[in-house]
């Protein structure tokens, strides 16, 4: 069952977005050229101009981090002195810099979704969103810089909407952030366990709590996320019901905290990816993961085939879902009768541990598309080792 949540004062960014051609936050394309000796290239994607003060200030902070780049000099300067190459390292600092940048998330405040989009990028601003859709599509309409969207959870699995967006959206991953996940259970204050009927949470988070919530004989309520969950507990002040949700809900939303930690397992860890326009520059100074997904012909071995691209070159896979194509029900001619394949078409999504400016990367991907029918490479990015 679905309960239905009241929005948020700070109504979350929908899916029908009013502004069809909304300005860009930050174009690199409109910005003027950069003065002070700065290669072409380099200054085109990285100047500042624009509409409001805070389009503006964007571009002074971008254009004085160009400024403190090795691409400054000036005629007068030495030879050592001339432009050095732009490294991954200070192009990945621009990507994980948070300043300034809005990044959209699904859910809203107070959220484990928030959370990871603040651990992603330092000092942003959170952009909360409806549903997963919606923060695809924030990006894509340049209403926000990035989103950071959960994939998997060590203890529920994957999260397979972002598997599917991730294909039917054109936006790069750029990085991961693990985040650990410790649940509580939170009521209306007065309210004891035992006067509990019923729980709402995100469907991720009640199945993360399954044995608690069992032995407690709770009913399970799923809702859109878990800071929802909270806010519509304590908006409709309910006596029967609580909410799945992080101590910083429990806050934001005046609730009580029944239990902490309530989760089934005390590791539980959710990743999440960092999601842009743009692609980063793929570096070998740190340890890199790349993501793709392909499809293959069906036919005896031809899985084993693929993940032997990697296996011979000794690249280590960290995961692997598998994902209905969904056309899985043919019409025939007629239009009447529904013919069902013999096999279901899948799409394998892989992440491994190599970045794309590995040659053995290269040659795996390379060798690979030899016989996949489709793969398209959905990131390559720094590795988020933190937690383990
Ligand atoms: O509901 C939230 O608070 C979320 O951020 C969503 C979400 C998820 O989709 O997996 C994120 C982390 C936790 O695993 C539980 C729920």
């Amino acid at each position: 069952m679905t309960a239905t949540i009241p929005r948020s004062p700070i109504t979350p960014l929908h899916s029908q977005f009013q502004n069809p051609n909304p300005t860009p936050l930050f174009n690199p394309r409109l910005l003027p050229q950069r003065r002070r000796g700065i290669p072409h290239h380099a200054a085109s994607s990285s100047s500042g101009g624009g509409e409001s003060n805070r389009h503006k200030s964007r571009a002074i902070e971008l254009q004085k981090l160009i400024e403190d780049s090795p691409y400054e000099f000036n005629s007068k300067d030495s030879p050592s002195s001339l432009p050095r190459p732009l490294t991954s390292a200070l192009l990945s600092n621009l990507a994980t810099e948070g300043s300034h940048l809005r990044v959209a998330y699904q859910g809203v405040r107070g959220a484990y979704s928030e959370s990871a989009a603040e651990k992603a990028y330092p000092n942003c601003e959170p952009v909360p969103c409806e549903q997963f859709d919606t923060a695809f599509e924030a990006v894509e309409r340049w209403l926000v810089d990035r989103a950071v969207l959960p994939i998997e959870n060590s203890l529920g699995g994957s999260i397979h909407r972002n598997y599917d967006l991730l294909l039917r959206h054109k936006l790069h991953i750029v990085g991961e952030v693990k985040l650990a996940i410790r649940h509580c259970l939170l009521a209306n204050h007065g309210i004891k366990i035992e006067d509990l009927n019923r729980v709402l949470s995100h469907p991720q988070a009640l199945a993360q709590c399954e044995n608690t919530l069992t032995k407690l004989g709770l009913v399970r309520e799923a809702v859109d996320d878990t800071a929802g969950a909270a806010k519509h507990v304590a908006f409709h002040k309910l006596k029967d019901a609580g909410a799945v949700a992080s101590m910083a809900a429990a806050k934001i939303y005046g609730l009580n905290v029944l239990a902490q930690d309530i989760q089934d397992d005390s590791d539980n860890v959710t990743r999440f990816l960092m999601l842009a326009r743009e692609p980063i520059i793929p570096g070998t100074d740190k340890p890199f993961k790349t993501s793709i997904v392909f499809s293959l012909e069906e036919g005896p071995g031809m899985l084993f085939k693929a993940l032997a691209v990697f296996a011979m070159r000794n690249i280590n896979l960290t995961k692997i879902e598998s994902r209905p194509l969904q056309k899985q029900a043919l019409q025939t001619p007629d239009g009447n009768a529904t013919v069902f394949p013999k096999y279901f078409p899948y799409l394998f999504y892989v992440d491994f541990e190599a970045s794309m400016a590995d040659e053995r990367a290269q040659n795996a991907l390379g060798h690979l598309k030899e016989f996949a029918t489709f793969m398209r490479v959905l990131g390559s990015y720094p590795a988020d080792n933190g937690l383990q």
